[in-house]
């Protein structure tokens, strides 16, 4: 058996492509979108995703600002580019890039964006507002988890989801979002104290691996026919080392790659955020 690949790229194009057509017309209503980045140092995988990111809003025509600031930058050095971006008209949406450097508070810093630009849906009102199942941004891994498995019609209702790793960009925010009645999933959330980690994931419909820990899911413990997606963006020799094994394909029923799976999903429902915000201000 060989999985059925799980195509993120190909997927997120789809979406980018809806994405330039409502920019478009945004445009015409004299509404120009403009997506914020604040990145804190020089990690090499943030600075390859806000790369990314801004070649993705020149490619839909979205306006974007970048605020770089060195790994030396004090909570208040961040808090001053946080306030600019908050008062600034041309930036209707942003992120910060996470994780921050250790000497900052980054509960603080998320905490002082206006939740009206929180590009990520990781504010804690947003985040709230998901708790509370109404409206918000939703965190973009998360949802392109979501919209991934409904394209290639992995069924959600009723499945066993086991999630590992309890981040908040990834494990913690999609087990909100497999739960709310239009998903309708059971979710288990594993983590460094789950107690046997093998038996969750064998018995799951779909494994979410978000652990970074490479190769942790080997073909051993997957259910034949799972679904299985790997959100590992661990580095080895400068080339992404993702949670699950080569052999997990031999098992699976449908597969993400990686790279090519969930991080071009993650930055297209980045940009969804960003024109959902704008399209919302018209109303
Ligand atoms: N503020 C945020 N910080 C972080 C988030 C987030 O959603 N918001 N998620 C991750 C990193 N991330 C987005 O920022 C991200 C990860 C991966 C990709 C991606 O496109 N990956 C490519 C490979 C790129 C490479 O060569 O490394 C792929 O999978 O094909 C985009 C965004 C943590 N931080």
């Amino acid at each position: 058996m060989s999985a059925v690949k799980l195509d993120g790229k190909a997927t997120a194009a789809k979406i980018k492509a809806d994405l330039t057509a409502r920019v478009t017309a945004l445009k015409e209503r004299g509404v120009v979108p403009g997506l914020g980045t604040v990145l804190v140092g020089d990690d090499p995988g943030s600075q390859i995703y806000v790369a990314g990111k801004h070649r993705d809003c020149a490619e839909v025509g979205i306006a974007s600002i970048r605020v770089d600031l060195p790994e030396t930058a004090t909570q208040a050095d961040v808090e001053a580019a946080i306030d600019e971006l908050n008062a600034s008209p041309s930036c209707t949406g942003y992120i910060v890039q996470l994780p921050l450097p250790k000497h900052l508070d980054t509960m603080a810093l998320l905490e002082r964006m206006d939740p009206a630009k929180d590009a990520d849906g990781l504010h804690p009102v947003n985040l709230g507002r998901l708790v509370h199942m109404v409206d918000a941004p939703l965190p973009c891994t998360p949802h392109g988890i979501v919209l991934l498995l409904q394209e290639y019609g992995v069924p959600l209702k009723g499945a066993d989801v086991v999630v590992v790793g309890r981040g908040i960009t990834v494990g913690r925010s999609l087990g909100l979002l497999l739960t709310r009645r239009t998903e309708n999933a059971t979710v288990t959330l594993c983590h460094t104290g789950t107690a046997d980690l093998a038996a969750h994931v064998r018995r799951a419909d779909i494994v979410v691996a978000a652990a970074g820990v490479p190769g942790l899911i080997t073909a051993d413990m997957v259910k034949p026919g799972a679904a299985v997606l790997d959100v590992g963006v661990s580095r080895v020799d400068g080339k992404i080392a993702g949670d699950v094994a080569a052999d997990v394909a031999e098992v699976a029923g449908f597969l993400t790659p990686n790279p090519g799976g969930v991080g071009p999903m993650t930055r297209a429902l980045l940009l969804s955020n960003v024109v959902e915000a704008a399209e919302h201000a018209l109303r």
